[in-house]
Order: C-alpha cells, then sequence, then structure tokens
C-alpha cells in the first residue's frame, strides 16, 4: 500500500457509497492513534472492549482488524524527532474512512499548535458530536442528573481554532494591528503596542453544514429540540451570524416557521410527526441553564469555542470528561475520540477512566451499523457501573465502591456486557 512506517493488516478497506453509506465488510481495518499521556492506559481497554463486544455479538463472523497510526510523541520516536503528524497518518484516515484516536499533548503558548485540532482540519472532520448522556449510579454534582439527555455538535473547523492569530511583538502582530487602526478605522485596541492579536473566522457554509448536520441528527433520532449556542450580543458578525444562519437553515432546508413571532422556530418531524422546536440561548447563560435546567435542552449546535467549554462543563454533570465520548466527522471520514486530553499527571499509572474512548468505540460500532455490539459496550458500562468496582474518578465520589484500574474497568464491562 506504500506507507512508510504504518503496516497494514490482514483485513478489508471500508468504503464510502455513492449515496453517502458506508460499506462494512465483516474484517474492516480500522486505523488507530494510541494517544500521549494516558494514551497508553485508555487505548488497550477500548481495544479490549470493542472486540469482546463485537465477538459477542456476532460469534466470530466479524472481527475489527485493528492498524496502528502515529501522532504526538510516539511519532516522533517511529518516525523522527520533528515529525508529530506524518503525513501518511492523514492519509490512512483518508483511505480507511473510520478511524479513533487517544488524546494528544499541546503545549499551551509557544511550540506547536495543537495535533487534534490539525487532524480535524486536514480531513475537515466539520461535525464534532459528543452526546451528553447519564448512567445510573454515576456521581453527579447536580440534583437530577437523569435529566441530562444531550448532544453537541460542536463547529469543528473554524472560530479561533483557525488559529488566525500572531504573536505580540512581531511584525507580522504590528502589521495587522497598524492595518486595523490604519486602514479600518479600528481606535479601540487598548494597547496597541506588544499585543498579540487574533482573527475569528466564521462562515455561512461553515456554519449551515453543521448546522444541517444537527438538524438532520435531530430529526432522525425524534429528539424534541435544537439549540443554537452563541455569544452573538457582543461578536455580532461571528457568533451572531452563526444564530441568523442556523436559523435560515432550519427555514430552507427543515420548513422550520416562527413560533408565536419568533424569534424561535418549529417544524414537524417528517418521520415521526412531532414537533421540533429551533431555539437559540446566548452562550453565558447557557452555561448557567444546563445546570438548573437541564431538562429543557436537547440537540445542541455551537461554535467550536463555546462547543469546547460546552463539552467538558456537560461531562461533570454526568460523572466527567472520564466518560465522555466524541466523533469528528465529515461527509465520508469519521475520527472517534476522547473528550479529555492527556492528563500527563496519570500518564502510564493504569488508573484513569478508560470509559470515553470506550464509549468512543461504541459510538464508531453505531456509526458501522454494528448496533447489536454497540448495545453490548451500553450494557456493559451501564453494568460495570451498578456494581461499582470503578476508577478513582468515580471511587472517591461514590459511597461503598471499589477501586480498580482502568484495564480492570475494562474487563469488569466486558463482564458485564449480557
Ligand atoms: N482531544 C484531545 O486530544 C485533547 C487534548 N488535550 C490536551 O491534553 C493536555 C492536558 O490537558 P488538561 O487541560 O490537563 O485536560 P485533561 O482532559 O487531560 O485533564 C484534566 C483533568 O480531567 C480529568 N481527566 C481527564 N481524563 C480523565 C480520564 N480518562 N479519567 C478520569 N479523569 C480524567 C482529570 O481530573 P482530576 O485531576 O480531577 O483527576 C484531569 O486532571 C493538554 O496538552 C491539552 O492540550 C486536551 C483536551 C482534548
Ligand atoms: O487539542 C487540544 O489540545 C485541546 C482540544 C480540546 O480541548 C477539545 O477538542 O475538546
Ligand atoms: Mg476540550
Amino acid at each position: 500500500m506504500g506507507y512508510q512506517k504504518i503496516e497494514v493488516p490482514a483485513g478489508e478497506k471500508i468504503t464510502v457509497g455513492a449515496n453517502g453509506a458506508l460499506n462494512v465488510p465483516n474484517n474492516p481495518i480500522i486505523p488507530f492513534i494510541e494517544g500521549d499521556g494516558i494514551g497508553v492506559d485508555v487505548t488497550p481497554p477500548m481495544k479490549a472492549v470493542i472486540d469482546a463486544a463485537v465477538d459477542k455479538a456476532y460469534g466470530g463472523e466479524r472481527k475489527i482488524s485493528w492498524m496502528e497510526v502515529y501522532a504526538g510523541e510516539k511519532a516522533t520516536t517511529v518516525y523522527d524527532a520533528d515529525t508529530w503528524l506524518p503525513e501518511e497518518t492523514l492519509e490512512a484516515f483518508k483511505d480507511f474512512k473510520v478511524g479513533i484516536k487517544g488524546p494528544l499533548t499541546t503545549p499551551v503558548g509557544g511550540g506547536i499548535r495543537s495535533l487534534n485540532v490539525a487532524i480535524r482540519q486536514e480531513l475537515d472532520l466539520f461535525v464534532c458530536q459528543r452526546p451528553v448522556l447519564w448512567f445510573e449510579g454515576v456521581p453527579s454534582p447536580i440534583k437530577h442528573p437523569g435529566d441530562v439527555d444531550m448532544v453537541i455538535f460542536r463547529e469543528n473547523s473554524e472560530d479561533i481554532y483557525a488559529g488566525v492569530e500572531w504573536k505580540a511583538g512581531t511584525p507580522e502582530a504590528d502589521k495587522v494591528i497598524k492595518f486595523l487602526r490604519e486602514e479600518m478605522g479600528v481606535n479601540k485596541i487598548r494597547f496597541p503596542e506588544n499585543c498579540g492579536i487574533g482573527v475569528k473566522p466564521v462562515s455561512e457554509e461553515g456554519t449551515k453544514r453543521l448546522v444541517r448536520k444537527a438538524l438532520q441528527y435531530t430529526v432522525d433520532n425524534d429528539r424534541e429540540s435544537l439549540t443554537l449556542v452563541h455569544k452573538g450580543n457582543i461578536m455580532k458578525f461571528t457568533e451572531g451570524a452563526f444564530k441568523d444562519w442556523g436559523y435560515e437553515l432550519a427555514k430552507e432546508e427543515f420548513g422550520a416557521e416562527l413560533l408565536d413571532g419568533g424569534p424561535w422556530m418549529h417544524f414537524k418531524n417528517p418521520k415521526t410527526g412531532k414537533q421540533i422546536i429551533v431555539k437559540d440561548v446566548i452562550a453565558d447563560a447557557m452555561l448557567q441553564q444546563i445546570l438548573l435546567r437541564p431538562a429543557d435542552y436537547d440537540v445542541i449546535a455551537t461554535l467550536n469555542l463555546n462547543g469546547d467549554y460546552l463539552s467538558d462543563a456537560l461531562a461533570a454533570e454526568v460523572g466527567g470528561i472520564g466518560i465522555a465520548p466524541g466523533a469528528n466527522m465529515s461527509d465520508d471520514v469519521g475520527v472517534f475520540e476522547a473528550t479529555h486530553g492527556t492528563a500527563p499527571k496519570y500518564a502510564g499509572q493504569d488508573k484513569v477512566n478508560p470509559g470515553s474512548l470506550i464509549l468512543s468505540g461504541e459510538m464508531m460500532l453505531r456509526h458501522l451499523g454494528w448496533i447489536e455490539a454497540a448495545d453490548l459496550v451500553l450494557n456493559g458500562m451501564a453494568g460495570a457501573i451498578s456494581s461499582k468496582r470503578v476508577t478513582y474518578d468515580f471511587e472517591r465520589l461514590m459511597e461503598g465502591a471499589t477501586l480498580v484500574k482502568a484495564s480492570e474497568f475494562g474487563q469488569e464491562i466486558i463482564k458485564n456486557m449480557g
């Protein structure tokens, strides 16, 4: 296949048909990145649980062929010291269509830009889908965690994550500031000398393709509402435009009409006949709403930064980022990944919760159409939690719980698949 370091195992490629549907062979090759930090702790249990679920569901007829691809610190040892994200890793995800990754480190301030963001941008994985659902028995800081059942659709390619920014004191930053002051009439940069500057791109096309996916999900999954979360009162032409384009798309493509004179809208789900509400909430208010009135929110479509904040905040309501899964998707490629990062202080201790990556694997199985195996993973997770044999993050908050290692929690899930 012409890869330099990637070894392609026996198995077959997943392909995408003309209608956009996946053709999944019984023995698909799935690329995975182990990940930095706690990647070594969470990736092996994820593979073990997914393999066990597939085996149990299909009695050996189906099996994933895992293919390791490299990024982050491991890539610098497999390739060379300067290679953090090899081109062939991106090629493999493009070629094999469905993959999964552990977390990758991003230094704050100087150094390399986020490899996680780079993978999303290079592959144009414009949807970051993060479901947030409570499992019975999981410790939560809120009174009714069972009311939390939301799915975040985070725009994954634009906003400040596009990385259009310049460092204070550089000729580039000075040039942009000079342009803004002298040619654009901007007189509100408080300290123009030695000032870092960033630009936040938000486009109609980028917004609409995200909101389209979120609304289609709302329809397909019989959900009640879609909430556009934005900070449009302050950033009118980026966040405000996101809201306006979101409503516009609901009207143009889903036939939504104003509800009680607007701005909220509604339309009938063509599949169920039930009403779907399309509404909007300003981002800071939303962070309060998800704590006080989580039952009012269902599917959420939001910009990149808001989605990043909301993901971790919502995860905290249902047990933390140790069990918060996610998927990065384009129209044909999906790269599944945990919401959490590399948690360096726990790296290599077999201690952290592998649940986030395991549930990302569950999303991946569902994406493949391997529903029976995905359901077994959910059963296993629910059973492991109710047996109260859990990793440190749950154990420290659960009464009467027994502390287990990351690898042991994976085994508990397998035992409890039913
Ligand atoms: N997609 C990705 O790959 C992401 C990468 N990152 C990167 O990861 C690095 C570290 O970031 P940081 O801000 O510390 O965020 P992390 O998500 O890595 O960790 C923050 C805290 O979350 C808890 N936590 C994280 N993962 C788990 C888990 N699996 N089980 C239980 N608890 C968990 C721990 O809390 P406690 O201390 O309370 O035990 C941990 O200290 C940075 O370089 C960052 O850029 C960050 C987010 C996403
Ligand atoms: O890439 C990173 O370092 C952070 C990304 C992140 O926090 C996220 O995607 O939720
Ligand atoms: Mg984050």
